[in-house]
């Protein structure tokens, strides 16, 4: 089997992308958010207070012939930005882009926080990390991705996220249309089930690439590219008028400021950022001040290769044992 489905930015700065999925029978259709730096599949639903919906589609069990109360079992989490949200779960059927998982856990939310509920386009998240981080309690589920894989013509999946417009989740296959040259793999450590690997190095604008094992997790649901302080102040040592706020929580610059381009390095190879896609965001619409697509990592405890940076390639996640993850130009 194989899956293809859109993955199309929620707003003009691509905080996120969501993906057409369907779930139960007949057909719900839900805008999820692929999330490789999580493992629950968790949906807004009829069970989601009414106070906490803002416009967001829902799945309601009650409405699917197929779906199953998953008894007893409860979930809740918090990702890195604060957000949060708890449920109960249902199993039901799951498609994403023609490829169907019967009786995948549907984690159902009855609680949101107000960053989800302000979120309008966005539907809930669809874990594809490793199944050892899913929280439901007491016994754990499985991802998508696991319960596909094996039904899939090739133990993959692909990201092939683009700037500011519409680009493309595989499942099953990896598409030689969507990417320019070879795919060059490294190894993925899979504990504690991040799709955690090295960059091998960096460098800014027409500068001279250091190497250096940089250690993170590739992160389809994080916008930015989170860095050691060393490389991202080396980086904004190069923007006029660049400066760390406190104010606005990381790098804001004179929206007017040339920025250089950042490459990273996925061992031998080289995939070079452009300057647009650092120059994130104004902090506010009428504001002549931009912060940062490239910020420290220093407050998270650990390196993030966000969308920033993932949009920069064709990425291959492989569930091959033992796992790696492949990058490629396009
Ligand atoms: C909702 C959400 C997902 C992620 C990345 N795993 N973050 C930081 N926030």
């Amino acid at each position: 089997d194989t899956g293809s489905a859109a993955a199309i930015p929620i707003n003009e700065v691509d905080i996120a992308y969501v993906t057409p999925v369907t779930v139960g029978t007949p057909p719900q259709t839900l805008m999820l958010d692929l999330d490789t730096g999580s493992s629950d599949l968790w949906v807004f639903s009829s069970l989601t207070p009414s106070s906490q919906i803002r416009g967001q589609e829902i799945y309601t069990p009650t409405k699917s012939s197929t779906s199953q109360l998953l008894n007893g079992h409860t979930w809740s989490i918090r990702y890195g930005d604060g957000s949060s949200s708890r449920g109960t779960v249902f199993t039901d059927n799951f498609t994403i882009g023609g490829l169907e998982v019967k009786s995948q856990a549907v984690q159902t939310a009855q609680e949101v926080s107000s960053s989800f509920t302000q979120e309008q386009s966005l539907d809930g998240l669809v874990g594809l990390g490793f199944s050892t981080l899913n929280t439901v309690r007491p016994s754990s589920q499985l991802t998508f991705f696991d319960n596909a894989r094996p039904n899939l013509d090739e133990e993959v999946f692909t990201a092939d996220l683009k700037y500011h417009a519409t680009g493309t989740y595989d499942f099953g296959f990896i598409d030689s249309k969507k990417h320019n040259g070879t795919i060059t793999y490294t190894p993925v450590q899979p504990s504690p089930g991040y799709w955690t690997h090295s960059l091998s190095g960096y460098s800014v604008g027409s500068g001279a690439f250091q190497s250096s094992q940089i250690s993170g997790i590739s992160d389809t649901g994080t916008t930015l590219l989170y860095l050691p302080t060393a490389i991202v102040t080396a980086y904004y040592r190069q923007v006029q008028g660049a400066q760390n706020s406190q104010y606005y929580g990381g790098y804001v610059f004179p929206c007017a400021s040339t920025l250089p381009t950042f490459t990273f390095g996925i061992e031998g190879a080289r995939f070079t950022i452009p300057a647009s896609y650092i120059n994130y965001t104004r902090i506010s619409p009428t504001s002549t001040t931009c912060y940062g697509g490239l910020q420290s990592s220093s407050g998270l405890g650990i390196n993030i290769f966000g969308d920033v940076a993932l949009k920069a390639a064709f990425v291959v996640f492989s569930g091959t044992n033992p796992p790696r993850i492949g990058f490629a130009p396009k």
